[in-house]
């Protein structure tokens, strides 16, 4: 199922903090949300999983509005990766991912053999498979982040939505992930922050940058120099990557961008 987003306008308490914003998700792809602290990835996000009521415009699930589909459907269709946590706390491990399996049952049904199942093996995708009788409080952030998304994956949804996946996850952890969804297939929709991970694995990106959508295209031509001073505020380079031939964004670490864009750097340079 594909995921279109319509001419977007998101606020909070009146400010708008996504304007306009039009992109696709689609089918079977990884879709890629990039951008700076505060341009809008969260907030665009929550659209899409019903977090959050969009002031104006539309966000459709294979060609149907979103918010006219029961909260049931759209969550067998629709899985969420949020930054917000809900109230998993008191629960074991599988536990959590069991409610994943939620939008499947009527009232008071428990858990039959295909959904342990189904938990089992998304608790094996993620490598928990050995904490399941765990706390989930008694885990560590690294590891809660992989329980939820393994709650994610037994929603068994057409589409995931994932805000910030690779947060708190070692490297390793970071690249079987990233393999993970690619070998899945579904229609993914992922904010990150790490732009080379980006480039690798998301067949599109859209860079978000104040509220609006400034760049949309495959990785390597969304991700130039240009884009990383003017968006991002740094200066870098876009070589082949020696391993894989994806773009790689070699960063100077050393100093910003020398065209304003970096306010809070030079401010520090210049007191
Ligand atoms: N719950 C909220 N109430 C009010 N303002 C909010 C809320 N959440 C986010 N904002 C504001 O909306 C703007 C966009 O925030 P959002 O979290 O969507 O950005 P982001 O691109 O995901 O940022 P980051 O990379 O830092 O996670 C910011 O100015 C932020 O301060």
């Amino acid at each position: 199922m594909r995921i279109d987003i319509e001419d977007l306008h998101v606020a909070y308490a009146g400010r708008t903090v996504v304007s306009g914003a039009r992109l696709v998700a689609a089918e079977g792809e990884i879709t890629g949300l990039v951008g700076p602290n505060g341009s809008g990835k969260s907030t665009l996000l929550r659209t899409v999983y019903r977090h959050l009521r969009p002031v104006a415009g539309r966000v459709l699930l294979a060609g149907s509005d979103i918010r006219e589909l029961s909260p049931a459907r759209s969550a067998r269709h629709v899985a969420a990766l949020p930054q917000e946590r809900g109230s998993e706390f008191e629960l074991t491990v599988r536990e959590v991912v069991a409610m994943g399996r939620t939008p499947y049952k009527r009232a008071f049904t428990g858990d039959d053999a295909a959904d342990r199942d189904i938990v089992a093996r998304a608790l094996a995708d993620v490598g928990m498979a050995d904490a399941a009788g765990r706390r989930f409080t008694a885990l560590s952030g690294g590891e809660r982040q992989r329980v939820l998304l393994a709650r994610a994956f037994a929603q068994d949804p057409d589409v995931l939505v994932l805000d910030e996946p690779t947060n708190h996850l070692d490297v390793r952890h970071q690249v079987e992930l990233l393999a993970l969804l690619r070998a899945q297939r579904r229609t993914t929709l992922v904010s990150l922050h790490d732009l080379n991970a980006a480039a690798s694995v998301c067949d599109r990106l859209h860079v978000l940058h104040a509220g609006t959508v400034v760049a949309s295209g495959p990785p390597r031509e969304v991700i130039t120099p240009g884009l990383m001073a003017e968006v991002f505020g740094v200066r870098a380079a876009v070589v082949d990557h020696p391993l894989t031939g994806d773009p790689l964004i070699a960063f100077d670490h050393r100093a910003p961008a020398g065209d304003g864009t970096a306010p809070a750097l030079e401010a520090n340079t210049a007191g």
